[in-house]
């Protein structure tokens, strides 16, 4: 694969750092544990733009070519995992890009929800919508206190598509999944960690991702075909439907975003960003 071949390996003590240059992700992994971290590193919210949800999938497919034991996802910004999809992406959209931002996006989805490989979340900061899609994916989420997660899509006038809905319903009960996706409530840490929207609280990101190595040291004395397969039948139906319908998905995807009254609705929740960051 070309992007094996601009591969630069550092050792930074017991770990080594996969990254290439100009990248938005890094991958590095414990020498010790075999474990491979991803750090989301797009300033300044972790926006989910194209070139974001490219490097994210090169990433996961790196990981499970390397033959990692597992993979954390975190983000380099101290205070937020991901703001979720750039909304720039959405509002006025170049005809050509935003086909291949929503096809991006369902990449990443199919590529980290099957991941062969265990997942966690360390969710080191706030982790709305799309942050929450991907926190979600994993297999286990921990994450700091004082932050917020949740599928916030309806407070912007927008809908969550049902493979969003997949990812939430892995982890919530039925109905607190759908009383919170029709509120679009975003949970707090303590509220989180109640209704097991997350697994465990740190305190650090430090200590948020030994509790994820932790998790994905559980499986150490299981054979990892048969975790694996168990873990792709357990998704198999969620991955096939998405699969099948890929193509209408992203056509009912262009029609919402490209109908005036959700641009419009974007272009006020942009404005009201904007406001809210310069004050
Ligand atoms: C029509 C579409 C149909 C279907 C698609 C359905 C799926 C949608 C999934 C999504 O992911 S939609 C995106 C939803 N995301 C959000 O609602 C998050 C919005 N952001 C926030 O709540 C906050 O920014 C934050 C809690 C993540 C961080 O707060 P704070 O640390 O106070 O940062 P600021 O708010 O000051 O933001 C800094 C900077 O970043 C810009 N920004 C924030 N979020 C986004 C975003 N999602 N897309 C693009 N830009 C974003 C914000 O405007 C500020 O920009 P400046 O230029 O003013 O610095």
């Amino acid at each position: 694969m070309l992007r094996s071949s601009l591969l630069t390996l550092t050792r930074i003590g017991s770990n080594r750092l996969m990254s290439t240059a100009a990248k938005l992700t890094t991958v590095e992994v414990n020498d010790k544990t075999g474990i491979a971290t991803l750090t989301m590193c797009r300033p300044p919210v972790n926006g989910l733009n194209l070139e974001l949800l490219k490097d994210l999938s090169q990433s996961i497919d790196e990981i499970e070519s390397n033959k990692s034991r597992g993979l954390i996802l975190t983000s380099s910004n101290p205070t937020i995992f991901s703001a979720g999809l750039d909304i720039l992406e959405m509002y006025k959209p170049d005809k050509e890009r935003i086909r291949a931002f929503w096809t991006s996006l369902q990449d990443v989805w199919l590529a980290l929800y099957g991941s062969s490989v265990p997942t966690a979340a360390a969710i080191n900061g706030h982790s709305p919508a799309g942050g929450c899609l991907l926190a979600t994916s994993c297999e286990y989420r921990v994450m700091l206190p004082k932050f917020t997660i949740g599928l916030n899509e309806t407070q912007l006038g927008i809908v969550a598509p049902k493979w969003f809905m997949s990812s939430f319903l892995s982890v919530l009960p039925r109905r607190i999944a759908e009383r919170a996706l029709n509120q679009g409530r975003m949970f707090t840490t303590e509220e989180a960690l109640q209704v097991g929207l997350i697994d465990e609280v740190a305190n650090t990101k430090e200590e948020a991702i030994e509790k994820c190595s932790a998790f994905i040291g559980s499986f150490a004395k299981v054979n990892p075909l048969a975790r694996a397969l168990t873990k792709q039948q357990f998704r198999a139906a969620d991955l096939q439907q998405l699969e099948n319908e890929r193509v209408q998905d992203l056509e009912k995807f262009l029609f919402f975003v490209n109908q005036p009254a959700v641009q419009k609705g974007l272009g006020l929740y942009l404005e009201s960003l904007k406001k809210k960051a310069k004050n």
